[in-house]
């Protein structure tokens, strides 16, 4: 069984400063959801209203259609996974898993098949006698979720839990919990600032900055459809020109810069007239000898060739001086351009959106 979450027009303020700003977004019950932001965007400030530690100075967390206010975190239909695990290094695994059922008086036995039963369910059958102590990373991290999901949480809350784990170990980590939501169908809401974390494990992905819910949607559209600049940059590479929509064609758009005038796609709340920023994805652009017909191209120098094994990663600067980034497949047949070679930087008209900055603070 899950939950949904609701935030509604949630906001957070520490005396004068605003941490969350009228957040607004509803978690669906079952869903893995993330929200990805940088350090100090208030991603953990969500997490412990969600959870009960802290009340919001505004609006309304509803959790299963309950309004949450003035409900403590023990009473909550929540369970919160951070960093540090705080497990009991030395009590056998299957205890630590069934502490919360001892304190509500669960007998012996009963905690113990439950304990088998979370045991298999996070792929650790053998473990239930081991002490902690003897658990790699890991599969520490397996049994804070076993523990956790012990009280049969409707919403599980998680506080960046793979961060202290090796880049290995995290990735197989990624899989492992995306398998376990799905096998409990609790729902998942996860904090970030790791956006391969985010986009690989997620339903849905927030996505905050200073404070403010910059995009809800699937990774896809996160990836494929930013909102903003901000979330353009934040999740992937881009190159970006300054400039300024000069006409306005349906959703075509044509867009000076200095660097040459583009045709454009136009992003949300973009029109005639508006300064703003073209963005263009490196494996979306090329390096071509000459211009070609119906392209946008700029001329450009190779500055860098940075071979990656499946991928080739090509830095050129424009006649300004600004540095752009291409993607080449690795195709032996068609060799990277060298180092002080001229090249045109193209790419195609569907491929550049003009997009607004972030939405900011006390605006949104
Ligand atoms: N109790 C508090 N008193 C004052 N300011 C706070 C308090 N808690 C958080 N903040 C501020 O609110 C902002 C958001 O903090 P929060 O911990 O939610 O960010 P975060 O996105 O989780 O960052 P990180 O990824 O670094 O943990 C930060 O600027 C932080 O300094």
């Amino acid at each position: 069984m899950s939950e949904d979450v609701q935030l509604s027009s949630v906001t957070m303020e520490f005396g004068k400063f605003r941490a969350v700003d009228n957040v607004d977004v509803t978690i669906r019950a079952g869903e893995f959801f993330s929200f990805l932001g940088p350090s100090g965007c208030g991603k953990t400030t969500i997490l412990r209203m969600i959870s009960g530690f802290n009340d919001p100075t505004a609006g309304a967390i509803h959790i299963g259609g309950r309004d949450m206010r003035g409900i403590g975190p023990n009473q909550r239909p929540t369970a919160l996974i951070f960093q540090n695990l705080a497990l009991f290094p030395l009590m056998p695994v299957w205890e630590n898993i069934a502490f919360g059922l001892e304190v509500r008086g669960v007998s012996r036995e009963t905690r113990r098949r439950r304990a088998d039963e979370l045991l298999r369910l996070v792929d650790l059958p053998d473990a239930a006698d081991k002490r902690v102590s003897q658990l790699s990373g890991g599969q520490k991290q397996r049994v804070a979720i076993a523990r956790a999901l012990a009280v049969e949480p409707k919403v599980m809350l998680l506080d960046e839990p793979l961060s202290a784990l090796d880049l290995k170990l995290r990735q197989h980590m990624r899989s492992e919990l995306r398998a376990i939501q799905k096998r409990t169908n609790v729902t998942f809401v996860y904090i970030t600032h790791d956006q391969g974390e985010a986009l690989a494990m997620s339903d849905r992905v927030g996505i905050m900055s200073q404070g403010v819910l910059q995009q809800v949607g699937t990774p896809q559209e996160i990836y494929n459809a930013p909102a903003n600049g901000f979330v353009a940059s934040f999740v992937g590479e881009n190159n970006r020109f300054a400039g300024q929509v000069v006409s306005v064609a349906g959703e075509a758009a044509r867009f000076d810069t200095t660097a040459g005038t583009f045709a454009t796609r136009l992003g949300p709340g973009i029109g005639q007239g508006a300064s703003a920023k073209v963005y263009v994805r490196p494996e979306h652009s090329t390096l071509e000898a000459q211009p070609v017909e119906g392209m946008n191209s700029v001329p450009v120098t190779v500055q860098e060739v940075a071979f990656e094994g499946n991928f080739i990663h090509v830095h050129a600067h424009d006649t300004h001086g600004a540095v752009h980034m291409v993607q080449l497949p690795n195709d032996p047949s068609r060799p990277p351009p060298a180092v002080g070679a001229r090249r045109h930087l193209t790419f195609a008209p569907e491929h550049a959106v003009v997009l607004a900055d972030a939405a900011v603070r006390g605006r949104a």
